[in-house]
């Protein structure tokens, strides 16, 4: 016998989560079945374990700079991994169990197990039988490592926020977001790290400058960088991993593979209900996050558009307003997403990177020493890009790499996505001495596109 429902939620991650939540705040009767944990990719394994690796790591730097302003210590300080691992493991626990609750509160109904479509529609977890006119894929990505021949067993990002011990000697394929992340965070707690990657440069499409800007300051931490020397195979040993690149090979005691993730669509029956995937492995939508087959949807990374967790967020809650709230509210859009790198020196965009812009283009630039390594020797620099555009003005793109961008550019989002002009950037009185005030001083532009 199948229970019927007004939503089904495939996936309890930040997606699922959401629009179940949102769906029953309109009164829908609502299950969301989840196959792990409660809380998803963000929560588990992803923005947060990530964002608490990266202060562990962020407050061993400042305790060298501290140093320098006068702070002394009798020995010098010792990272604990095992220390952070079990830290880390309580707060992702009371996460899960917030988010277990704010479900519990919503009124939705958790269906712990693994969900398959039936054709026709039907929903099947373990013994249970679900059925409902309106069903939401959210069941995400996770890390594919079948690029390089042999890494099928190496680690990837869930495996590292796992370790108890930190590696000596570390290599990282990929140059994205998860390889410059960890890189940067793993060889501040102390690890020999190595990246190897395909491009010229580290983190494809994002702004020229700021690529290069974090591929220098990922140097003077001490990581190697091999571009364009992926290996073609890599073999395990008994004590690590051996690369085979080109004609040579090396060894390292620990490999981590960052080279993009794969949407969570096997053993959920999608040819069963005939819903083709693109040749990424993603469910395709359109605009109305409708899939081609009636009443089933899908949102966040399992459509592999922008894998961001606002983005999920923001289309499942938007989803369910238009389905049991009669919302007529457009999609959200893609075309102005802030995003952040949380390498030890982050860097941060919003818009239109250098070669997306028009000819003509004014580029706005400044580039300092941070007042914060006023008395050491650290050669870290901040550096900041506005685009604005020829014809009216408008600023089209803002870039940071440095202390507080992920902060700094949230706040001049909400100024790109209401169209301001560099004129209001000009007409906004400076907070002094900032970081952010360079944004609203900077003078003539540093050279146009051509
Ligand atoms: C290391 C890392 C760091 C990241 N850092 C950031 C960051 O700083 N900022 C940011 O915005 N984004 C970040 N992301 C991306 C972000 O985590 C994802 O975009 C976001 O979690 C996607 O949400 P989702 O709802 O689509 O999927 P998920 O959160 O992954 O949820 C999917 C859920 O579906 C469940 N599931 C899968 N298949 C089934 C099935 N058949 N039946 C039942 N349940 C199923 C899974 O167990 C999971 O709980 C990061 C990702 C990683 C890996
Ligand atoms: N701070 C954040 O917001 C954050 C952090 C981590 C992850 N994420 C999200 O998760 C997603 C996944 O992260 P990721 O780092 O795995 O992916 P990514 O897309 O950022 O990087 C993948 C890397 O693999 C390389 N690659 C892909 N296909 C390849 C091929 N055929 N041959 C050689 N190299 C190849 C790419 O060039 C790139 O260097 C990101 O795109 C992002 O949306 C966001």
């Amino acid at each position: 016998m199948s229970r019927t429902f007004d939503f089904i939620v495939i996936g309890a991650g930040s997606g699922g989560v959401a629009a179940a939540r949102r769906a029953a705040s309109h009164g829908a009767r609502v299950a969301i079945i989840e196959q792990a944990r409660v809380g998803g990719t963000c929560v588990l394994r992803g923005c947060v374990p990530k964002k608490l690796l990266m202060y562990a790591s962020r407050h061993g730097a400042a305790l060298a700079e501290a140093s320098d302003f006068g702070w002394q210590w009798p020995a010098a300080p010792e990272f604990s991994m095992s220390h952070w691992a079990r830290a880390k493991a309580t707060e992702t626990a009371r996460l899960e169990q917030l988010y277990r609750q704010l479900l519990a509160d919503s009124g939705v109904e958790l269906v712990p197990g693994r969900a398959r479509l039936e054709a026709g529609g039907e929903i099947v977890v373990g013994q249970q039988h679900l059925q409902g006119p309106h069903i939401l894929l959210a069941t995400g990505a996770s890390a594919d490592h079948s690029l390089i021949p042999g890494a099928e067993q190496a680690a990837g990002s869930d495996e590292v926020l796992d370790l108890q011990r930190l590696p000596g000697r570390l290599t990282i394929l990929g140059g994205g977001y998860i390889a410059v992340e960890f890189a940067s965070i793993l060889a501040g707690l102390g690890c020999a790290a190595s990246m190897r990657y395909r491009g010229d440069l580290p983190l494809r499409g994002f702004d020229p400058d700021i690529r290069r800007r974090i591929a220098t300051s990922l140097q003077q931490q001490g990581i190697a960088l091999h571009a364009g020397a992926l290996p073609q195979q890599v073999t395990r040993r008994a004590d690590g991993w051996q690369l085979h690149v080109g004609t040579g090979s090396e060894t390292t005691d620990y490999l981590m593979v960052a080279l993009g993730r794969r949407p969570n669509t096997a053993g959920l029956g999608l040819e069963r209900v005939g819903l083709e995937l693109t040749a990424g492995g993603a469910v395709p939508v359109d605009a109305q996050l409708q899939t081609a087959v009636r009443g089933l949807y899908a949102v966040g990374d399992i459509t592999h558009r922008k894998d961001l967790t606002p983005v999920a967020v923001a289309e499942g809650r938007w989803l369910a307003d238009r389905l049991f709230a009669a919302s007529e509210r457009p999609p959200p859009s893609l075309q102005h997403v802030p995003t952040a790198v949380f390498s030890l020196t982050p860097a941060a965009s919003v818009g239109l990177a250098e070669g997306e812009c028009p000819p003509g283009t004014a580029v706005y630039e400044s580039d300092f020493r941070p007042m914060r390594l006023a008395f050491g020797t650290s050669r870290e620099r901040c550096y900041l890009k506005l685009l604005a555009s020829p014809v009216d003005r408008k600023v089209l793109g803002i870039h940071m790499h440095g202390n507080d961008a992920p902060e700094i550019i949230q706040s001049l989002a909400m100024a790109v996505t209401a169209g301001l002009s560099k004129d209001d950037f000009d007409r906004t009185m400076a907070l002094h001495p900032s970081t952010a005030e360079e944004f609203v001083l900077m003078g003539k532009p540093k050279r146009y596109l051509c």
